[in-house]
């Protein structure tokens, strides 16, 4: 197969290394020092699993330069996901496919934009990594998953073809039976703990000893579910149980890689999480008081980040 890893960060450089240690037809997208580092030396990934160096068949910021893809991993964040899809849409073929692996649910919608909703899946990924330095990125916590289906769950000859892929990388993926609910599950989890800790600036230890940000993140979970069922999501009431047992359950230094973009000034995911919950309510005439204050006050700091970043 011809895969191509569209951003070579956290996600797509552990996902994209592993994948560059098969047989199959790598080609990694990267820019800036990140390009020059993977042209000059190839990457390598530290993984508390056992790190490994690869070198893929093509590194490359030209997608002149790049063979049709069977197969293109997005590994950008969710806010450049649209302009990543404008970029690959010409390069795609009739059978190519378009796997979004960020968090957030309206990920394959933004995609669609430029791409025919036929060559899109969904999925998500489970895993703490991020770029150590220009060419190492550092896998440092959880055993990584990727799952993954059509975006009507029917289990097609592709998607059998592309996790025999993952199998051959060593890579465990997981194909659900809903992905829909799967990718809210995560949502549910990552929406619940980002925003409000890039707000009180703690790790996630300092957050549940409080009973009143404990509160507090039970109702943005709550407001979530309200959302998800205005939508007919299969979320559910025990859905919420399940992400204050994993948040009870983490290591208390933790924090979620969207609370540590806002800390750190970064153009963050918040119009992706709380952002997209504020708007979906508005559609569908739900009040959502808490996801709209955290909303609201990190917007002023996301602005700024976003029009340095893009300076
Ligand atoms: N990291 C993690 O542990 C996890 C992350 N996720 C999700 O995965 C997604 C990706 O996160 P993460 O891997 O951390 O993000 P990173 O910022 O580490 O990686 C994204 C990479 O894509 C590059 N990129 C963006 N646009 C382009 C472009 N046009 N051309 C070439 N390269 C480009 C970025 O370069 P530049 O820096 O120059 O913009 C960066 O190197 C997010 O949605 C996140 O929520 C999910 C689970 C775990
Ligand atoms: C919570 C976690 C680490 C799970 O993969 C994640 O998705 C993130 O920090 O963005």
């Amino acid at each position: 197969m011809n895969i191509l890893i569209y951003g070579i960060g956290g996600i797509g450089g552990y996902f994209g290394g592993k994948l560059a240690l098969t047989d199959h037809h790598i080609t990694f997208i990267a820019r800036g020092k990140q390009l020059k580092a993977i042209q000059e030396n190839g990457l390598k990934v530290k993984s508390i699993l056992g790190d490994f160096q690869c070198t893929p068949d093509l590194v490359t910021d030209d997608l002149k330069q790049v063979p049709c893809p069977d197969l293109v991993i997005m590994g950008v964040k969710s806010w450049q996901l649209t302009s990543a899809a404008k970029q690959i849409a010409p390069i795609l073929g009739e059978n190519s496919l378009v796997l979004p692996l960020q968090n957030g649910v309206d990920n394959p919608t933004k995609l669609m934009e430029y791409i025919d909703q036929k060559q899109v899946l969904s999925g998500f990924c489970n895993l703490i990594s991020y770029i150590e330095s220009p060419g190492v990125v550092c896998h440092f916590a959880f055993k990584p998953t990727l799952t993954f289906a059509e975006l009507d769950n029917t289990n097609s000859t592709r998607i059998q073809k592309i996790d025999a892929v993952f199998h051959q990388a060593d890579i465990k993926s997981i194909i659900p039976k809903d992905i829909h609910r799967e990718l809210w599950k995560k949502f549910l989890f990552i929406t619940t703990i980002s925003a409000i800790g890039g707000l009180c600036r703690v790790p996630i230890g300092e957050l549940r000893e409080s009973s009143y940000i404990n509160s507090l993140m039970r109702s943005t979970a709550h407001e979530i579910l309200s959302v998800a069922k205005a939508k007919q999501v299969d979320l559910r009431a025990e859905d919420i149980e399940k992400v204050f047992q994993t948040i009870s359950d983490l290591d208390p230094m933790s924090t979620a890689s969207t609370q540590r973009d806002l800390m750190a000034g970064k153009p963050s995911e918040l119009e992706t999480f709380n952002g997209y919950i504020v708007k979906q309510a508005k559609m569908h005439g739900i009040c959502v008081p808490v996801n709209e204050m955290l909303y609201q006050c990190l917007l002023p700091m996301e602005k700024k980040s976003r029009s340095e970043y893009s300076k």
